[in-house]
């Protein structure tokens, strides 16, 4: 058998060589009689710590052979090293495949093929996804395990007191969201997967989210309101306003004002920053969904400049808004120096953006989640992406009904003028005693949540649920929410409809629960246990929706304002389309998009 060049060279060393074991030529001219005598030393610090009684040939000859030795048993050494990292990285990932398989084989679910061919088939089509799992669970159960790809299984839950559960226990947002929002984004603090990671992010903006709505800044949120609808555009055409529009203009002008304080409406670039946004919203998805960033698209180059164009955007009405905060600040301390001597604290605030960065600073003198620039810019491009979005949706879907639905439309007036005070401003705390116009807020979120799935998954751990099922870590967690906020079981037999009065339970206010919820776990609207734990429009568990009562809020003031200062109608042209979507017992079957016209009231 052959040997290895350092088993011959020790034996070279011991004498011991024989010819015929020679491997190579260039061993042979290593060790010619020429070269002298002298051992060469077998590693470099032998050769270092050596006497030097090999020196006369050394460099020439021994050092020659001995350097080409070293190179070749390190570049071995190395190769083998790396060989042994790559076939433990592929054991460990065989080893947790097989894992995954054996785990979720035991799950309920349609015969275990490497891909399901249904769901693919669904999703090919653009299909109904609540649909197909709406059939699953009836042939499986509450909980549904599919096989999307070979190491990728999606788990659905449809039992309030198991979804309760995962929520709860599943701390991680799926790997695909995070990339999403970093993909948009940049670096960011918020939205990503790991709890560990978000969980001081998460609530340090609670903190500030429910600061803009307490009682000392309750008259400027109204300002906001009003500001915001005495930005109603009027030009594109003055007799009518497309509802999806109109929408998402209010809630692009909520949001950006509440981030941003009120230099957000002088902002000449505002136009542009919203058709970025919403078109960087769009595509964000998709483009995250490739493993590899398809850098040799033309289409995903264009939308990575469209990002970077958002970010510019964005820092440069952060500068702004920071701008406008320290003269105000200045002012402030001016006025308080003159008159009491008081400096305001961060309650004293214009904007989100102006807490986030008094609460930790921008310039990294404090370490912190929020503490780098680049990161706030990030975190303040992830919120207006995520809050627009869904709260345009919820905005659009309740002026549907209000032009849907005249009776709503005057209920909802009757409740708002009896408590409002004509003579004075409206306050946040006058909107917390609107049960009605809270509870219409609500019930829209229940039927029609942002996304037709809530997902979670648990990176790191696998799940073990009281009833000893246990779901495996890096399993797609995903809560159906159509099924599990429509469920008759549940919501009884009216479950599809419209029906604020099912949050109007005996002894129950809203506007007490709203005001008086601290944490971030999602607000408890029901007495009903399976209720609240099916009530999830803004999650719920560890990583529910931060802005809950913010946006609960934000828009039932909206809504209040809008209905004491305008008289909203549909398009008369446009009845008849109204009618068609709503069947004979008075259920939405698509949300359309009215005309809605406005007229100022006279007061
Ligand atoms: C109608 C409006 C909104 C809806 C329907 C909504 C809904 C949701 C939902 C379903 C989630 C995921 C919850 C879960 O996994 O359990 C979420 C997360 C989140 N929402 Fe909202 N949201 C709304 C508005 C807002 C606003 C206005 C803000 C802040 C300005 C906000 C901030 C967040 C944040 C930061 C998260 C991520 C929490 C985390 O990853 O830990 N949301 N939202």
């Amino acid at each position: 058998m052959f040997r290895s060049v350092p088993s011959i060279l020790l034996a070279q060393r011991t004498g011991e060589l024989e010819l015929s074991q020679l491997a190579s030529p260039r061993t042979l001219a290593a060790m010619a009689p020429s070269c002298g005598a002298s051992a060469v030393p077998y590693t470099l610090l032998g050769a270092l710590l050596s006497d030097g009684s090999y020196a006369p040939s050394w460099p020439a000859c021994g050092g020659r052979a001995f350097l080409h030795d070293y190179a070749q048993r390190g570049t071995n050494a190395l190769l083998w090293a790396g060989l042994l990292v790559v076939t433990w990285v592929l054991i460990c990932r065989i080893a947790a495949l097989l894992r995954l398989w054996a785990l979720g084989s035991r799950l309920p679910g349609p015969p275990a093929l490497l891909a399901d061919p249904g769901l693919a088939a669904v999703c090919r089509a653009g299909g109904d996804i609540t649909g197909y799992l709406s059939k699953l669970h009836g042939s499986f159960g509450p909980v549904v395990r599919l096989w999307v790809g070979p190491s990728q299984l999606l788990v659905s839950v449809k039992d309030a007191s198991l979804i309760k559960e995962i929520l709860a226990k599943a701390e991680d947002k799926l790997p695909l969201t995070e990339r999403t929002y970093n993909l948009a984004c940049g670096r960011l603090g918020l939205f990503i997967s790991s709890f560990e990671k978000v969980k001081s992010s998460r609530e340090l903006l609670e903190v500030f989210l429910n600061e803009k709505l307490n009682v000392g800044a309750s008259a400027s949120s109204f300002k906001i309101i009003e500001a915001v609808l005495d930005r109603v555009d009027y030009t594109t055409d003055k007799d009518s306003l497309d509802c999806r529009y109109f929408s998402q203009r209010m809630a692009f002008n909520i949001i950006g004002a509440a981030l941003f304080g009120e230099v957000f409406f002088d902002w000449s670039d505002a136009a542009a920053y919203e058709e970025l946004l919403m078109i960087v919203a769009k595509d964000g998805c998709f483009w995250a969904s490739y493993g590899v960033p398809p850098f040799w698209k033309p289409a995903y180059r264009k939308y990575r400049s469209l990002c970077a164009k958002l970010k510019i955007l964005t820092e440069g009405i952060i500068r702004k808004s920071i701008d406008q905060s320290s003269l105000l600040r200045h002012n402030d301390l001016r006025s308080c120096n003159k008159s009491e001597g008081v400096v305001k604290g961060p309650v004293g605030c214009t904007s989100l953006l102006d807490g986030i960065i008094s609460g930790r600073c921008l310039y990294g003198a404090v370490e912190g989640p929020l503490s780098s620039e680049e990161e706030i810019c990030g975190n303040i491009v992830g919120l207006m992406l995520h809050g627009i979005s869904a709260s345009a949706n919820l905005v659009g879907s309740i002026l549907t009904r209000l032009v849907l639905y005249p009776k709503l439309k005057d209920q909802l007036y009757a409740d708002i003028v009896a408590v409002c005070n004509r003579s004075s401003e409206l306050e946040v705390e006058d909107v917390l005693k609107m049960q009605f116009l809270l509870a219409t807020v609500c019930e829209s979120a229940r039927l029609l949540p942002a996304g037709p799935l809530l997902q979670r998954c648990s990176t790191q751990h696998d799940l073990t649920l009281k009833s000893s099922i246990i779901i495996p870590a890096r399993a797609a967690l995903v809560v159906p929410l159509h099924l599990v906020q429509m469920d008759v079981s549940i919501w009884g037999h009216d479950a599809c409809k419209f029906n604020p009065n099912r949050l109007l339970e005996k002894g129950i206010d809203l506007g007490e629960i709203l005001a008086g919820h601290k944490g971030s776990n999602g607000i408890k609207l029901f007495t009903d246990c399976d209720k609240a734990d099916s009530f999830l429009p803004f999650g719920s568990g560890s990583r529910a929706c931060v802005g809950q009562k913010f946006a609960i809020l934000e828009i039932s003031m909206l809504l209040a304002s809008l209905l004491l200062n305008y008289e909203v109608q549909p398009q008369p042209a446009l009845s008849k389309e109204m009618d068609l979507a709503v069947d004979s017992n008075n259920l939405l079957r698509h949300l359309p998009n009215p005309k809605l016209i406005l007229t100022k009231r006279n007061i």
